[in-house]
């Protein structure tokens, strides 16, 4: 059984147009896969509609053998401690120390209770440490957030999302608002928590080329469709052209 069977998943917003339109698709333990396709494609509403941010009209999102979509608020909240989510403008908070935000990922955890009184184990922080040192920021564990680069700050929203303890994370651009080198340290370390951790990771991207070098699979979505579904070597120009509608020598010229 893979990890995650999306089924027949369709989404409007306010009006008719459909975002999503009967998406398709599974993901295995341990598997990196990515997710291209133009501006507007339905990327992110995609990888949001798998966690609920944003709920889809219909289908079914089978996560380790459960409808996530069936689940009631707390069942949901249970489901929801099994996927992280590392977000393009890193979603921390500011004003509050690196350790303090990569403890946040352990809120879906805590009673509302203690979520309030921010009450960690001493386990709880040894793992943020343990964490931080892995991502190579553990010097500024006590630093305000808004102090950190980008690079840095996108390590801090993974480790945030690794401190879950997660099966699956989700990666919404994470590698947009960075340069070239840092996008390369993300995008390592991405890699590693899939081969080294067996964490599915699904990544959205605007980069063909860097989802062709990491990726096991990819998946390319075009006006909401899935038009490739297959591994590097398969997705050719084409294929390329279908999800995007040019081929690559045309893309890099744009
Ligand atoms: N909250 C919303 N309300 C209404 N329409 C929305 C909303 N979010 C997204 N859309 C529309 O849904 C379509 C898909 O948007 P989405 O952000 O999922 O695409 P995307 O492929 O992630 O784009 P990008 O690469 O530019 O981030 C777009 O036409 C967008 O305008």
């Amino acid at each position: 059984m893979s990890l995650l069977d999306v089924r027949g998943l369709n989404k409007s917003y306010q009006t008719d147009a459909k975002v999503l339109k009967d998406i398709h698709f599974t993901a295995e333990t341990g598997e990196f896969l990515s997710i291209i396709g133009p501006s507007g494609a339905g990327k992110s509403t995609l990888l949001r509609c798998l966690n609920r941010l944003v709920e889809a009209d219909d289908g079914e999102v089978i996560f380790d053998g459960q409808d996530l979509r069936q689940l009631k608020k707390k069942q949901l909240r249970e489901a929801r401690t099994n996927i992280g989510m590392v977000f393009q403008h890193y979603n921390l908070v500011p004003r509050l120390t690196v350790i303090e935000n990569v403890l946040h990922g352990r809120f879906g955890y805590k009673s509302t209770f203690q979520g309030v009184l921010a009450r960690f184990s001493e386990e709880e922080k040894e793992r943020a440490f343990y964490l931080l040192e892995k991502l190579g920021i553990e010097a500024h564990a006590y630093k305000r957030c808004d102090q950190l680069s980008g690079g840095q700050q996108q390590r801090v929203g993974i480790c945030r999302a690794l401190i879950q303890d997660p099966k699956l994370i989700l990666c919404d651009e994470p590698i947009a608002s960075l340069d070239p080198h840092s996008s390369k340290i993300i995008m390592d370390y991405l890699k590693s928590i899939s081969e080294e951790m067996g964490i599915t990771c699904i990544v959205n991207l605007h980069q063909v080329e860097v989802a062709q070098s990491y990726s096991d699979r990819i998946i390319g979505l075009n006006d909401g469709s899935i038009v490739f579904d297959g591994s590097n070597l398969q997705l050719d120009q084409i294929y390329l052209k279908r999800v995007y509608g040019m081929s690559t020598r045309e893309l890099i010229t744009v």
